[in-house]
């Protein structure tokens, strides 16, 4: 049987682009994202801008096939309350989030996201209605000691492990993003990547979240030039982008990458 799931490609703009700047990527992205597809429909877009540029990054987005969809960065792990400078689901859900990031490794790495906070983050957003993105990824000295596997399986089954089921954890897709190729411009061979993946499915098989059904995202300096040979290396189902989603034509080149994939398949 073929399994068919969707392919994400998802813009992660970080702390960049003040609101007006932020407007037009996203109009671009919406503007040329019907083109980049060519009619494929297994493929998704999705930008997540700054808190502050949701409402100004909203009106380009929807939760139609030809539209971006709109992320945010983060999530809290309340919903509401004397909780300083964080934001709940519902508050996101207000302005059009339709989904969450969480656990990326720059948030792991600077902000205090435990595995025990980022299980915290993943029950509020579920709860709070979002779809979630689960980012993994071990440090190169991990990378180096053989230990990425067991580092990737640890961060997945402390997020997921407790989850109760009527959380739909089926909502959860899984990005990995190898600390050691983000931002780096070195990306995880195919190889690696495709490796990980498989390893990861196996695991949400074997622990019962229907690993089959998943998209697996990898990130790390994915780029028009590496999109086409990460894709084809299989178990790859779509990329989170970082520095690649600031320019417009490089995200949507990345896009039509995944549409040439999905169509050639
Ligand atoms: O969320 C995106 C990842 O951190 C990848 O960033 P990058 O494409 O700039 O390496």
């Amino acid at each position: 049987m073929t399994v068919t799931r969707t392919i994400w490609v998802l813009g992660n703009w970080k702390q960049n682009l003040l609101r007006e700047p932020a407007a037009q990527l996203a109009e671009a992205v919406a503007a040329g994202l019907p083109g980049a597809l060519g009619g494929v429909t297994g493929v998704r877009a999705g930008i997540a801008p700054t808190y502050l540029a949701l409402d100004r990054v909203a009106p380009h987005t929807g939760d139609g096939v030809a539209a971006p969809r709109l992320l945010a960065q983060d999530v809290a792990a309340q919903d509401s309350g004397a909780f300083t400078g964080e934001v709940g689901p519902a508050m996101l859900r207000e302005a059009h989030v339709s989904a969450a990031i969480i656990g990326h490794s720059e948030r792991r790495a600077q902000f205090g996201d435990t595995d025990e906070l980022v299980a915290r983050k993943l029950a509020s957003a579920l709860a709070g209605g979002l779809d979630v993105v689960l980012c993994v990824g071990e440090r190169l000295e991990q990378r180096d000691a053989g230990e990425h596997e067991s580092v990737v399986i640890s961060q997945l089954s402390a997020a997921l492990a407790k989850l109760p089921p009527e959380l739909e954890p089926s909502r959860v897709a899984v990005a990995y993003e190898p600390v050691w190729a983000i931002g780096t411009g070195r990306t995880a061979t195919p190889e690696q990547a495709s490796s990980m993946h498989a390893a990861i499915r196996a695991w949400l098989d074997a622990e019962g979240h229907r690993g089959a059904d998943r998209s697996l995202l990898y990130g790390g300096s994915v780029k028009p030039t590496n999109a086409t040979e990460l894709l084809a290396a299989g178990d790859i189902d779509g990329f989170l982008v970082g520095g690649a989603s600031l320019d417009p034509r490089s995200f949507l080149d990345i896009v039509t990458c995944a549409a040439d994939h999905v169509r050639a398949s």
